[in-house]
């Protein structure tokens, strides 16, 4: 390593004095004036994990749903999955160094993780539409030049299709081809395939309103609408031209406030749907004839796709494993459905994408989907390598075919991430199989009301949480109160959590009505203000 070009560099990406930040469950975010030092250094970490595990490693430059003024960063492992959690602890060590230290940071993190300096490193690079992410990405492209690290910089790409490139090199090419037009093929024909068989079904039923969050959404979906075939009609709002990313729409507002994002006018019945602003999330809805807003979310997807799946694996006749993995964020009345009426198992784990996918890895089939809405399903390679095979041999017309949806699912689903585009086209996918309504769709089950707040404490880090996030260890008393309130309500749920993302405390809810849930939610947080330091005046009623 060459200390003095390292010295020189870092010199251009200073830290700013006192800043300390955390490499989180989405990696790191905050406002993007203060993210420079971390890019440069992110580009560093990103060669010395390369090298590390001889494989191509991804960055991607965005902030997700946060609103325009941040930004953030994310490392990609080598098969598309999140960065190792040993390394977030590198990350973090590697941003929050102070100039004088970083070369001695440097060399403990190589000792600690065996980094072999004789092998070669290679970065692929993406970003988001944010007006900071262009010179963001090339302080990313110093900190992988002073290491000597090769990079290929995709320039805008949305977050999924960061992962799926990664995972095409380090797969030589099985996974796909490592370019946006790799990406446009594979998936447009896998679903061309798919709805090949769909009953034909109105014109009516193939229109699809897209608030693309005025984010990247909007730039990939146009590109990729010539891959498209004819029968898929999706008209973009929210593009991107003439409001500001994320404001008052996409994915996260629509779920948050449960209602439509400005910019999109919704007729009654039609089918819509929101991508957030790194389009790695999805949530569908409709207005019925009386104007009333219906969501459907990461739940109502999931199941779906779960019963979908599930129908085709009995057809094809393998005893393969399916399971659902949630979080507690999950609508009660999802986790009833799935595990009563469709018997299939469901797993809760701790939030953030990460614990979703490695639990899902588990199963033949593993569907996982945040109630927000980000979610994919993963297949093991034995189960995949049964269903091509049987696509291809089996003798037994109606196994085969059923055989072949299946390959052809494996084909559309992002398995490397939860995607927005590939889940749209899921999703599209089986509905038109299916001949499903949106409605139709929204009816499978009916969500419980619901509230999630925020609370500000002093230090969100007095509450430490058990079960799956679903119970608080500390701080004491703060449980014991949350049961006796749950208590006051029917068929009532709280729990309340630190935000992996904002410095908040997160409190979720869930009651029979809307009022109570809003008043559960509401008792909870001045719970939590009031045993959890609460910061500023208490929380006021909805
Ligand atoms: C309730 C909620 O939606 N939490 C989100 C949010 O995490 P928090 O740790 O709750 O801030 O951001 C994460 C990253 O995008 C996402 O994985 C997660 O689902
Ligand atoms: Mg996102």
């Amino acid at each position: 390593m060459d200390s003095e070009a390292l010295k020189k560099y870092s010199a251009l990406h200073p830290k700013p004095a006192g800043l300390t930040l955390q490499y989180g469950t989405a990696g790191f975010r905050t406002k993007a004036e203060q993210l420079d030092h971390v890019m440069f250094r992110m580009g560093l970490l990103a060669v010395l994990r390369s090298k590390a595990v001889v494989s191509t490693i991804g960055i991607m430059v965005t902030a997700s749903h946060n609103p325009e003024e941040d930004n953030g960063v994310k490392l990609v492992d080598p098969l598309g999955e999140m960065l190792h959690p040993s390394w977030e602890e590198y990350a973090t060590q590697l941003a929050n160094a102070e100039e004088g230290e970083l070369q001695r940071i440097i060399t403990e993190i190589c000792q600690k993780a065996a980094v072999n300096h004789h092998k070669d490193a290679s970065v692929f690079i993406g970003r988001d539409t944010r007006p900071s992410s262009e010179k963001l990405s090339q302080s990313v492209i110093d900190g992988i030049s002073v290491l000597g690290g090769q990079y290929h910089d995709y320039g805008l790409v949305t977050t999924p299709q960061l992962h799926y490139m990664v995972c095409c090199r380090n797969t030589h090419g099985q996974y796909g081809k490592a370019t946006l037009e790799g990406y446009y093929e594979k998936l447009s024909k896998a679903f061309t395939e798919l709805i090949k068989q769909s009953p034909s079904s109105g014109e009516s039923q193939r229109h699809l309103k897209i608030d693309c969050a005025n984010g990247i959404g909007a730039l990939k979906l146009s590109e990729m609408e010539s891959y498209f075939p004819e029968e898929v009609l999706i008209h973009l709002y929210n593009d991107g031209t003439k409001e500001k990313l994320n404001h008052l729409c996409g994915a996260d507002f629509v779920k948050v406030h449960q209602k439509p994002p400005r910019g999109l006018d919704m007729k009654p019945n039609e089918r819509c749907c929101s991508f957030d602003g790194d389009a790695d999330r999805i949530v569908y809805y409709y207005k019925d004839a009386t104007g009333h807003f219906h969501l459907i979310d990461g739940d109502k997807i999931a199941t779906l796709i779960s019963i979908f799946l599930k129908e085709l694996l009995a057809k094809v006749g393998q005893t393969l494993k399916m399971a659902v993995v949630q979080t507690a964020y999950a609508n009660g009345s999802s986790t009833r459905y799935l595990e009563e009426t469709l018997k299939v198992p469901v797993h809760c784990v701790k939030t953030g994408v990460k614990h979703l996918h490695h639990k899902a890895q588990e199963f033949d089939v593993g569907v996982y989907f945040e109630a927000n809405g980000h979610g994919t399903v993963l297949f093991s390679k034995a189960a995949e390598t049964k269903i091509r095979q049987l696509a291809k041999e089996e003798k037994d017309d109606e196994k085969r075919e059923a055989a072949k949806v299946l390959e052809n699912m494996i084909d559309l689903i992002n398995q490397t991430v939860g995607d927005a585009v590939s889940d749209m086209l899921v999703i599209e996918a089986i509905l038109a199989l299916k001949g499903l309504t949106v409605q139709q769709w929204d009816a499978i089950y009916t969500d419980l009301p619901n509230r999630l707040l925020k609370v500000q404490v002093a230090d969100r880090r007095v509450i430490d949480t058990t079960d799956a996030e679903r119970r608080a260890v500390t701080p004491p008393g703060l449980q014991e109160k949350i049961d006796a309130l749950v208590k006051n309500y029917k068929l009532s749920r709280a729990f309340v959590r630190p935000s992996g993302t904002e410095d908040v405390v997160r409190i979720y809810a869930e009651a029979d009505t809307q009022e109570n849930a809003d008043a559960l939610a509401h008792e909870v947080s001045l719970a939590v203000y009031h045993l959890a330091g609460g910061k500023g005046a208490p929380p006021q009623p909805m």
